[in-house]
């Protein structure tokens, strides 16, 4: 049986997936796969393509081949109508904390927002739910009455995590969860992650440049260059 008729198991199987923006060859055949529970880090210089598979995963930008599996389903075959009920299976962290939240809401309003919108909790249920996602992430109860701009770098990225925590994801595309945080909040960061994807099972693609952070945080490393990954596994540089 060839590899394309192949059923997929993993959580996630990208194959052979290429984006292109214009003249552009971003991702240039790239194939990875992610098991529920496993972390696998996307490693290379700036502009090798890891964004662009990044978003091609989350359905940010359609690419111009390839497929790309998720919990057994085909995404990108996948009508918008059809790929609703999916996405909150499948949630980004991006790298700036503040840019992945609304200025002028609210952390608590933002937490119930997705509890509401996919019907994952009862209106009565949802304070406290997000009592509990505030717990989970380690943020205090009162950080949930404040506005993004009221909470440190650290703490608005812990909040971003909570709103991704908030859709019970079973993916999620950390991409570049820490670079933008002081250093000394770094560790922080990916020990909560590290905890919780021990309790939740979650699978990280994580998308990172630095070569320490992503050997100590990943169980497989994919080195990108030139939109390809190199072969031989981890690769320094
Ligand atoms: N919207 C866009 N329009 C045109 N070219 C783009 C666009 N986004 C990315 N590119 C190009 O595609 C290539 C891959 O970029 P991409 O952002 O995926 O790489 P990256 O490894 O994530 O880099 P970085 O770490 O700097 O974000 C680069 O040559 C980049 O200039």
């Amino acid at each position: 049986m060839s590899h394309a008729s192949t059923a997929p198991t993993a959580l996630l199987d990208v194959r052979d997936l290429v984006v292109r923006y214009g003249p552009v060859t971003a991702v240039d055949g790239v194939s990875f796969t992610v098991a529920a529970g496993e972390t696998v880090g996307l490693y290379g210089p700036s502009g090798c393509g890891k964004s662009s598979t990044a978003h091609a995963v989350l359905r940010l930008r359609r690419p111009q081949s390839g497929r790309i599996w998720f919990d057994g389903t085909e995404l990108t075959s996948l009508s918008e109508r059809r790929l609703r009920p999916l996405r909150p299976r499948l949630q980004p962290v991006f790298q700036d904390p503040y840019g992945s939240l609304s200025p002028r809401r609210r952390i608590r309003d933002q937490l119930a927002e997705p509890l509401r919108v996919h019907g994952l909790r009862a209106p009565a249920a949802v304070p406290g739910r997000v009592a509990e996602l505030l717990g989970l992430v380690g943020l205090e109860p009162s950080c949930g009455d404040r506005f993004p701009h009221e909470l440190s770098g650290g703490q608005c990225q812990r909040a971003g995590i909570a709103r991704a925590l908030a859709c019970e994801p079973r993916l999620i595309v950390l991409d570049e969860p820490v670079s933008a945080l002081d250093p000394s909040l770094r560790a922080g960061i990916v020990n909560l992650l590290l905890d919780l994807q021990q309790d939740l099972g979650l699978g990280y693609l994580f998308i990172c440049h630095d070569p320490v952070l992503v050997r100590h945080f990943c169980d497989r490393v994919l080195t990108m260059r030139g939109g390809r990954v190199s072969t031989g596994g981890w690769q320094s540089g």
